[in-house]
């Protein structure tokens, strides 16, 4: 007989009592239950109903029936379309609501008058928290952590701190004096197209992009365009910030961080282990070639290095920072650097590969910037005079791909928008539905129209347009992010023609999935296209 005919003819363990004795279970059973749902349908009502009416102070909360866990599930899988649920169950109110994931209470705040309240506040609501929570994930150690945030001497040796702040706010203004208009930017952007002019050109295609080209010839090549896109990007990235040294240490880097880049959300959300070494294993190869740069002889790699490396290395080493927690911070930036810009690009040349009409004209607008297919006036192109489609298509592309949210911890009970906020929760100003707001940005929302930016006056001034988020923390990459990306369309569509493989859909953004900014797209939804140099007739 085999096991399984006799786990079937098992007999039931009930039948094996006498009747009396069974129904008297059944009945335990069923009044445990029945308290246990009374309970619940009682403190559903206290909670979503009584409470409220007794603290009209405090925002309305999206009601859930499993305490704790409140709306975890939902949270987790599309955090976006959770806020939007939200909502409008409340009928599109203009009060901040209240939603609880795994025990956390997120306020969620849509109004532009009370995000502007949200960014202003430095005493009560900190990005901070959110930095250092990243950073101990990530590997920096307590101590490091805690250094990074201690007041500093107002005369220090190196970055000027008339305040004595700490290195970690210090740092923010390092970011802005590279990347915010002036002479580092001006250097920056100068290594940006001299990169690009190297990259993009046929020859050097055929060899870097070898490992994923799916055709090639000496007249073209072929291949998955979000895998292109991310490739170029993290390779010009890194070596603008970096010089050759860190492609020499490892030449894997772009794939590898690419790798870790799309499973992001993994670290966001802070997986366990058991779940996210697919995410872990790539991060930790990044941070060990960091690593390894930094033991490199300073004279060999800090000619090429941007200033704010160096800056960065020269005041944690005068802390006493050693090489694996300065690696970690390191790849805090590196991170910063690549993982937006070649998202963006991406999506700007899918909207213009969708529609021909719009290339036509970006390639014609832009080609007074370029002498025999050299960029000779870059500053030409970030010129809303002189490229107001470019303008647009900027806008409009950063406005239906961007994501991310501005998340603060709330230190002390805080009044937003005349309701209390409690301490220990988050408070979140949602991008990404402020950007699909009707009222604001015009009919069909969803749709890519760039046209819109021009019927709307000072649009691009609205409060509800953050694709870099806002006040203190906004950031600070928005210039040159723009500059790269819309140079590299202007300068690839000069050199080549550009042409979609196939029929491809117009791929979709995975909505449900965390990231920093810029959206990935569902698997599978990558298409591939064909470069070839550029005919005169063309
Ligand atoms: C299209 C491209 C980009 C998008 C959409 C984007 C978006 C964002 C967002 C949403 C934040 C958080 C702001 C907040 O929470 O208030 C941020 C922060 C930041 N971004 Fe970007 N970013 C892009 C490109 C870049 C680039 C190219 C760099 C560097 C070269 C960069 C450097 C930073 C830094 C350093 C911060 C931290 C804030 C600060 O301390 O300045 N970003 N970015």
């Amino acid at each position: 007989m085999s096991p399984a005919f006799n786990f079937i003819t098992m007999p039931f363990p009930f039948q094996s009592r006498p009747l009396g004795a069974r129904q008297e279970e059944f009945l335990i059973v069923g009044k445990v239950a029945s308290c246990l749902i009374l309970a619940l349908i009682l403190w559903r009502l206290w909670r979503f109903t009584v409470s409220p009416f007794l603290h009209p102070e405090r925002p309305k909360e999206f009601p859930y029936w499993v305490p704790l866990l409140g709306h975890g599930r939902a949270f987790f899988q599309d955090s976006n379309g959770l806020i939007a649920k939200a909502r409008d169950h409340f009928r599109y109110t203009q009060e901040p609501i209240a939603l609880t994931a795994f025990g956390v209470t997120f306020y969620v705040v849509t109004q532009t008058k009370q995000s502007a309240q949200v960014y202003k506040n430095k005493d009560t609501l900190s990005f901070e928290n959110f930095v250092q929570t990243l950073m101990r994930n990530n590997g920096n150690e307590e101590d490091v952590i805690q250094l990074m945030y201690s007041s500093l001497p107002a005369d220090k040796f190196g970055f000027p701190n008339p305040y004595g702040e700490s290195l970690g706010v210090l740092a923010q203004k390092m970011h802005a004096h590279q990347l915010h208009p002036g002479d580092q930017l001006a250097l920056l952007q100068n290594q940006v197209t001299q990169r690009m002019d190297y990259l993009l050109r046929l020859d050097t295609l055929l060899g870097t992009c070898s490992p994923y080209a799916t055709s090639r010839s000496p007249q073209h090549i072929e291949f998955p365009l979000y895998k292109w896109c991310s490739d170029y990007f993290i390779r010009l990235g890194q070596h603008v910030y970096f010089g050759e040294t860190l492609d020499q240490i490892d030449p894997s880097l772009p794939e590898v961080f690419f790798e870790f880049d799309e499973l992001i959300y993994k670290m966001l959300y802070q997986f366990p282990s058991f779940l996210s070494h697919d995410m872990s294993k790539p991060r930790a190869q990044v941070i060990a070639s960091l690593k390894k740069y930094f033991q490199v002889p300073q004279s060999k790699r800090r000619n090429n290095a941007a200033w704010l490396i160096n800056a960065m290395e020269d005041e944690m080493r005068a802390l006493g920072v050693d090489d694996d927690n300065l690696a970690v911070v390191i790849f805090h930036l590196y991170l910063a650097i690549n993982t937006n810009t070649r998202k963006s690009v991406f999506w700007m040349l899918t909207y213009l590969l969708h529609n021909p009409t719009l290339l036509a004209r970006y390639r014609q607008e832009t080609g007074p910037a370029f002498k025999d297919g050299k960029l000779t006036d870059a500053l030409y192109i970030q010129n809303p005079a002189t490229c107001p489609e470019v303008d647009r298509i900027w806008h409009e592309t950063l406005r239906l791909s961007g994501w991310a949210a501005s998340v603060r911890l709330i230190m002390e009970d805080t009044m937003i928008g005349k309701k209390l906020l409690g301490k220990g929760g988050r408070v979140i100003v949602p991008h990404r539905l402020l950007h699909l707001d009707e009222s604001i940005f015009g009919a069909e929302p969803h749709t890519f129209r760039p046209e819109r930016w021009q019927q709307k006056e000072n649009l691009a001034r609205s409060p509800s347009w953050r694709p870099f988020g806002g006040g203190q923390t906004m950031c600070s990459g928005r210039f040159l992010a723009r500059f790269s990306v819309t140079a590299f369309v202007a300068m690839l569509l000069q050199r080549f023609d550009v042409e979609m493989v196939g029929s491809a859909k117009l791929p979709v953004a995975d909505e449900g999935r965390p990231v920093l900014g810029i959206m990935s797209i569902k698997e599978g939804h990558d298409f591939n296209v064909r470069l070839s140099p550029r005919r005169k007739d063309s």
